[in-house]
């Protein structure tokens, strides 16, 4: 066949599949409807056709397999519906683009060569004999992502099947056209990658499913290892690939697993709509996301607030002037460690043997057990016992406690008291209540009338008092009303002062090293104390204080554990201290962990290295349960943006780039005038829209400086510019003010740094900082400083980079020149 017969083949095999789904579709269509009807229509006429009769045990069995038939009945309706409505779905997403690709596979002894076309969903001939598209995520499909022309194998769940691919196609088809289709010799074409990586960024994630690369696939199809690493670089697919995991796990165990037994940590709720329509276009359900935040502010309850991970941040960016700032950044990288981890462990120990804090039970101003006695009943357990089971036990004996004190209390004075200010409803309560024991009450009157047959019935003896059991229920209610929060207070470990369990860590040097088995303890401690209680007097907690308060009053309650979840994903891993992943590990049992990451990128005090020899994360379920993968190229830059920002991390040099060639990023020096610098800002951004570019990210250090660059951009007449703060919750197109930290896993047409100077990006704690922010660029990247350049730009080779240092004349001259203009 010539090259143009192969195409028009192709044209009118796609033409040919489009008519087999239009058919189906059209089938579809009126049974989808006919059921739902159907369905709705038992639903309605359900009661109408069932008589319930219960005069006599036959007629109510009778009544009770009628309403049961009728169920299940409706209850087949409703699955063959909602079966017809997903099949009728996948045939609607697979109409415009009905496949992606095709191998040519010869599996080995057999003559015959079998045409695999790849899609989004499966979808076979009318008989159901033939696959016209495979779903992606079929064993054979892995070939198309996994293999060029040549040998070939692919795992199946009977094993390995061996052979070779004699074509590799991918198309282009869009509204059931088909545009372009390639060969692909080496690697799944790159004609197609860069076909879509060219394209603009978007307000949302897209699937990746048509260009998944090798590497990426080992990820998605990973499903031996308890924890899977994956370290990659800056743009390199991880967040991708990990999506198209989850559609992956939920199609191979679709019978066991379901989307809402799947989490996501994400690093903030931005990203999480960001991420959310990927899943969707794949045809699976979203699973459930989450921050980490949201977890600690989840099982803290309202009584201590714990800092925002971002407002930590802001604080270690802009506090550097403030008095303790040095020892609160020993505290922030103290408390994420290792070796903090280990203190609390032994200090578990300690407050077994010794050390929980009670508090006392008070009712109406009396201390009714005091934590004494608690104490004293605690002690009273065997010590063999763990500490959760002895808390239980004493759990048990408050309850029991409370149980016969509300039996005394019944009579006291201010139940009395208590009784007048009752109303109608707590009266008429009790009626009800009594009326109910009627018939109890009267054959017990009607038994002691006979016991004194003859006598005159003597009412007041013997004889049940209706008002004297009427009193005695309302006082009963008024004493249990009162009782019940401190039941509650009991059954939520109430009686357990973690707040000064914490607390009692950081009262000094020596008692700390007491209690956790001689730790030793990081520079400025006795700040660090000083700073924690103050915090924890004002009933707050500083973020890192947050999971290793959980992990202590776990120690002493027992540990929470989630046993539904069967897959965790952690995005941006690298954020996460050792404390958290200890407690993610102990929170969901039954999980496997993917954990996604990329060192650096670690912009966060608490970073965890993901593929280091001693990750902590690699010790969490051992090496054997490990694997990790790195992804080295990177997808979302241009080859001179990639080229520019790898060469400023340490090793960034194992960075590869993809081969798509834009402009080299610009350096642009402004001088010190600060309007001038915005001004320069504000014509970049409009020649940036008139090239086409729709989504522009400036980008800042701080949420401060933020809010300082969008004022002064505005005042030089940008106009729609967003600024993005912590509270954002949607992500949308346009141009952007947007700190730094808050960009982290999206990406931009185009990013301008707003102020690249050694000022802003001095210190080594910067240049992981830098790095994030130039990474978010795809298309265009600008450095904007007035003087003088980071030392992290300074240090690139200058072939990596244009240099700017044109005039230009600040929109709004109306307003004079001001000494505050001028850069100290
Ligand atoms: N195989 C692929 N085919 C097409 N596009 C891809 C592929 N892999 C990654 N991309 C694109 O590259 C960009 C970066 O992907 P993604 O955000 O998943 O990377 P990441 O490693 O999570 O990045 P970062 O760590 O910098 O946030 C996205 O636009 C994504 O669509």
């Amino acid at each position: 066949m010539t090259e143009t017969n192969e195409r028009r083949w192709e044209k009118e095999r796609l033409a040919h599949v489009r008519q087999e789904l239009q058919d189906r579709l059209d089938e579809l269509e009126p049974q989808v409807a006919g059921l739902a009807e159907q369905a709705a229509d038992i639903r309605k006429r359900f009661w109408e056709e069932v008589t319930i009769n219960t005069s006599s045990y036959t007629d109510f069995e009778e009544a009770f397999y009628t309403i049961n038939q009728q169920s299940r009945v409706l209850a087949e309706r409703e699955r063959g519906h909602q079966l017809l409505v997903q099949q009728w779905k996948s045939v609607n997403r697979l109409l415009p683009l009905p496949y992606f690709g095709r191998i040519d596979f010869k599996e080995k002894g057999i003559n015959f060569t079998e045409q695999v076309y790849i899609g989004v969903s499966s979808f076979t001939d009318r008989e159901g004999l033939n696959f016209l598209i495979y779903d992606w995520r079929t064993p054979i499909a892995s070939l198309y992502y996994d293999h060029a022309s040549g040998p070939a194998d692919y795992e199946t769940p009977m094993g390995r099947i061996e052979g070779s691919v004699e074509l590799k196609r991918q198309f282009q088809i869009q509204d059931g056209q088909l545009l372009g289709m390639f060969d692909a010799s080496e690697t799944i074409g790159d004609a197609l990658l860069q076909e879509v990586l060219s394209k603009g960024a978007n307000s949302q994630m897209k699937s990746i499913v048509a260009t998944i690369q090798k590497e990426q696939n080992a990820i998605i199809r990973d499903d031996r290892s308890r924890m899977l690493i994956v370290q990659g670089a800056a743009g390199s697919g991880k967040t991708s690939a990990a999506l198209q995991r989850v559609a992956y796990l939920l199609y191979k165990h679709r019978q066991s697993v379901k989307a809402d037994q799947m989490v996501l940590f994400s690093p903030n709720p931005m990203f999480g709509s960001y991420i959310s329509t990927v899943l969707p276009e794949l045809g699976e359900e979203n699973i459930q996301q989450t921050t980490f935040q949201e977890y600690l502010n989840y099982w803290l309850g309202s009584s201590l607030s714990p800092e925002d991970p971002l407002d930590q941040m802001e604080y270690v960016l802009t506090a550097g002037e403030e008095a303790g700032y040095s020892a609160r950044l020993e505290g922030i990288r103290y408390k994420a460690s290792p070796a903090f981890l280990e203190a609390l462990k032994n200090y578990g120990e300690w407050l077994g043997r010794e050390g929980i804090k009670f508090v006392g039970i008070r009712f109406r101003d009396r201390e009714f057990i005091t934590s004494a006695q608690m104490k004293a009943q605690f002690s009273s357990y065997d010590v063999k016992l763990s500490l959760p089971s002895r808390i239980l036990l004493l759990q048990e004996w408050l309850l029991k406690e409370l149980a016969q004190l509300e039996q005394k209390e019944l009579y006291a004075d201010w139940v009395e008291e208590e009784l007048n200010y009752l109303d109608v409803d707590d009266y008429a309560d009790v009626y009800r209540k009594l009326h109910k024991e009627k018939p109890v009450f009267e054959v017990a009157e009607q038994y002691a009338a006979r016991e004194n047959m003859g006598k005159r019935p003597d009412l007041d003896e013997g004889a049940f008092d209706f008002l004297e059991r009427e009193e005695q229920l309302l006082r009963r209610n008024v004493v249990k009303q009162m009782f019940k929060p401190l039941r509650q207070r009991v059954r939520k470990f109430k009686f357990v002062n973690v707040q000064a369990v914490y607390e009692q860590l950081f009262v000094d040097e020596d008692a700390y090293k007491e209690r956790t088995n001689g730790a030793v303890v990081p520079p400025y401690w006795d700040e660090i104390c000083r700073q924690t209680i103050d915090m924890l007097h004002q009933n707050k907690l500083f973020h890192e204080d947050a999971t290793p308060y959980l992990y202590v009053k776990e120690i002493i309650e027992g540990v929470r554990i989630n046993t539904d979840i069967r897959y965790v994903f952690v995005d941006e891993g690298q954020d996460y201290s050792a404390f958290q992943y200890e407690y993610i590990k102990k929170l969901f049992p039954r999980a496997r962990l993917t954990v996604l990451g990329d060192f650096g990128q670690a912009i966060y005090m608490q970073a965890t290295e993901l593929a280091a020899a001693d990750s902590p994360l690699t010790g969490l379920y051992g090496e054997k349960e490990t694997r990790l993968i790195r992804l080295l190229q990177s997808y979302r830059s241009t080859r001179e943006i990639v080229e520019f920002t790898r060469a400023m991390l340490p090793g960034g040099e194992e960075i590869v780039a993809f081969d798509r060639r834009d402009q080299k990023p610009q350096l642009i020096q402004t001088g010190i005038v600060e309007s001038q610098h915005d001004a320069f800002i504000c014509k970049d951004v409009d020649e940036l829209h008139a090239e086409g570019f729709q989504s522009i990210a400036i980008i800042t250090k701080t949420a401060a400086e933020s809010r300082k660059a969008y004022e002064r951009l505005q005042a030089q007449g940008m106009e729609k510019l967003k600024l993005i703060t912590k509270e954002t919750e949607q992500f949308e197109k346009g141009c952007m003010v947007i700190p730094v930290y808050l960009a982290k896993g999206v990406e931009f047409d185009a990013v301008l740094v707003y102020d690249a100077s050694a000022g802003q990006y001095g210190e080594e704690y910067d240049r992981k900082l830098l790095y994030t922010a130039c990474t978010r660029a795809m298309h265009r990247l600008h450095l904007y400083a007035k003087q003088h350049w980071s030392p992290f730009v300074q240090a690139l080779s200058q072939d990596l980079y244009e240099k700017r240092e044109e005039t230009c004349v600040p929109r709004k001259t109306a307003a004079p020149l001001h000494l505050h203009d001028l850069e100290d």
